[in-house]
């Protein structure tokens, strides 16, 4: 059974852009929310630092989506404090948001413009220069494969289009921590392969990614920093490497974390058998 264990501060010369909260780009204290009676997320403590790539892992269902909505500023927790390197979301929420880039799950885009009005309208309504916003837009189409498709309306773009003129949209401000739900899902490889290379080099820069996914294997290789949720708590969270301990895999990690069972359909023994 790996180490389950809490983060300690940032390694020393671990790159720190503009997080004066002592090189955290997220400090997460006491958040809870519950719908009805469904406890989503209960009372969990996070400490991201700055200039990672941080992953945030759990099974369906774990709380991902409604700790992510809330250290976004998207929905407002029951209980508890989050800060953005060192702003609070909810009592300081324009100097949050200008900080920050989200992908949200369930992306609702702005459907009856074309991926070029997409960006050009964020980015206006980031307050950036419009010959500004041209030069990135059109750079971040490039990168992201979205050129021949940048005056087609985003109704008619594909699932993966959509993801990526979505995260277009969440860069163009260059914010310094972008928060990602599922980002790879519906994307095909040679696409995943770019955002990837993008998001790479974004973090190289200093700045910080956050992203939720089920896919041990991308998180692995995507991330040196990863937080483990099920049933509404941390379970663990700190440098790949600690959280994945003895195991030989961070999939067989994260199953003894989360108490995975051996349940493989034993008791489906109708499931291929004489019809
Ligand atoms: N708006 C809502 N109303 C009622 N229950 C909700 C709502 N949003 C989330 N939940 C419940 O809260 C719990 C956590 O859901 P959440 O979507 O945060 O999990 P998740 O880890 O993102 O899951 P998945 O990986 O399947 O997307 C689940 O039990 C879910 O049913």
């Amino acid at each position: 059974m790996p180490k389950t264990f809490e983060a300690g501060a940032p390694d020393e010369g671990a790159p720190a852009q503009g997080a004066p909260d002592q090189g955290y780009a997220v400090s997460v204290h006491n958040l809870w929310k519950s719908f009805g009676e469904q406890v989503a997320v209960a009372g969990i403590d996070l400490e991201l630092p700055a200039g990672r790539f941080i992953g945030l892992v759990g099974p369906n269902g774990a709380g991902k989506t409604t700790t992510l909505s809330m250290v976004t500023g998207l929905l407002r927790p029951d209980d508890g404090t989050v800060l953005i390197t060192g702003h609070d979301v909810w009592t300081d929420p324009v100097a949050v948001k200008s900080r920050i880039g989200v992908l949200p799950e369930g992306l609702r885009l702005f459907e009856r413009l074309s991926g070029r009005e997409l960006l050009a309208y964020t980015g206006r309504l980031r307050g950036l220069p419009g010959a500004e916003v041209d030069k990135r837009a059109a750079q971040l189409l490039d990168v992201l494969d979205l050129s021949a498709a940048q005056n087609k309306l985003v109704v008619d773009y594909s699932t993966g289009m959509r993801k990526k003129i979505g995260l277009a949209a969440a860069l163009l401000h260059n914010p310094e921590v972008l928060f990602l739900d599922e980002p790879f899902e519906g994307v095909d490889p040679v696409s995943a392969q770019v955002i990837r290379g993008v998001l790479e080099r974004y973090t190289r820069s200093g700045a910080t990614v956050v992203f939720s996914s089920h896919v041990m294997e991308l998180v692995e290789s995507l991330c040196d920093w990863v937080a483990v949720m099920a049933a509404g708590r941390i379970v663990a969270q700190g440098p790949l490497a600690d959280v994945r301990g003895e195991a030989s895999s961070l999939q067989d990690a994260f199953l003894s974390l989360v108490g995975a069972t051996e349940r493989g359909g034993q008791d489906l023994d109708w499931l291929g058998g004489a019809r």
